[in-house]
């Protein structure tokens, strides 16, 4: 059995975690506080793992445009110290990040090596750490994936289910285009990828996992709503008139070949996963 070390216990994809990965050690807050980088590596160097996932993050995209030395902090000097510890302890890392690295331009797919050009403070943080942890020299994986829902937390699906029995329409971003993902599919993955990296057979890199079709976040409520049975009509606008603090990427479609070819990881279907996401609610 793997020693294996998360940092982060409420979040999404922490929760999907503890349900696959009962046996390991998670870190809450009151454990390892991100915005205490030293103290999240001195969890790392007073144990004995096999491998380290970081699955906490400041996650507020909105939030962190106002306080950006905290989400810099978080996301990007804690994840960096975590890979130095773990270089030292000659363990692999596994770090999650997301599509808001990109600039969000065209239509194609990203690729995990394609120039990066994060519109906000969270995408810039997130970036800080991925080149962080690379430049540790450490043994790792970076995760990217995007949109992710789960029955624990909050995100898009939830918001919408709150939302759609409130109201009879809704109006929802029509040019912003991305993959759902469950957060039980990133926690799978992240197992696989610690078991491979531990293994020393793995090789370092950045990987994109997001579920498969991609759509619109419009599209995507239509699908909430359809699967929920909630009788709420969705209207498609433009991103122009939702204006929120921090920009978000038109284009967040993620090329995830990489991780099927070299991990045997496949896109998940989303709405498998929104299935078992509103079972989980009882809707
Ligand atoms: N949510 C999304 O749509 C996406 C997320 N990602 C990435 O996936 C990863 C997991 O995200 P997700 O599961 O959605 O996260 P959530 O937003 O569900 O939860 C964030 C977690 O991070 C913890 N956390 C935040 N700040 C600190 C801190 N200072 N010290 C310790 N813990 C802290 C939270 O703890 P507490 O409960 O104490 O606040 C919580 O457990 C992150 O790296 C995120 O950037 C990537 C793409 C999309
Ligand atoms: C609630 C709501 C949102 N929207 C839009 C706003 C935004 O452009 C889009 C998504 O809204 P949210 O604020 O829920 O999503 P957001 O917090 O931007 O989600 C992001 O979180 C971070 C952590 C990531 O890493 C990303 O991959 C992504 O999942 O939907 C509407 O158009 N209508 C609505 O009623």
């Amino acid at each position: 059995m793997m020693r294996l070390l998360v940092f982060g216990r409420t979040g999404q994809v922490a929760s999907e975690l503890q349900q696959l990965a009962p046996d390991a050690t998670f870190m809450d807050r009151a454990a390892a506080d991100l915005s205490d980088p030293a103290a999240c590596a001195a969890r790392i160097a007073e144990g004995d793992w096999d491998a380290v996932i970081n699955a906490a993050a400041y996650t507020a995209v909105d939030k962190a445009e106002s306080d950006p030395d905290t989400a810099m902090r978080v996301n990007g000097d804690a994840p960096t110290a975590m890979a130095r510890a773990c270089a030292d302890a000659d363990i692999p890392f596994i770090q999650i990040s997301t599509d808001y690295v990109f600039d969000g331009s065209g239509t194609a797919p990203r690729k995990p090596g394609d120039a990066t050009g994060p519109l906000g403070v969270y995408g810039r943080s997130k970036l800080a750490g991925e080149q962080g942890i690379i430049a540790t020299g450490v043994r790792h994986v970076i995760l990217r994936t995007s949109w992710v829902f789960s029955a624990h937390g909050n995100n898009f699906v939830k918001t919408m289910l709150r939302l759609g029995a409130e109201r009879d329409m809704i109006s929802v971003v029509a040019d912003q285009v991305g993959g759902p993902t469950p957060a039980a599919d990133i926690a799978a993955a992240c197992l696989t990828l610690s078991m491979n990296m531990s293994r020393k057979d793995g090789p370092s890199g950045i990987y994109h996992l997001a579920g498969e079709p991609d759509v619109s976040w419009a599209d995507f409520a239509r699908a909430i709503f359809a699967r929920s049975g909630l009788d709420c009509a969705v209207k498609d606008i433009p991103s122009s008139e939702f204006p929120l603090p921090a920009a978000r990427p038109a284009n967040s479609r993620l090329d995830c070949s990489d991780i099927a070819r070299d991990h045997g990881i496949a896109r998940p279907d989303w709405a498998a996963g929104l299935s078992d996401v509103l079972a989980a609610l009882k809707v």
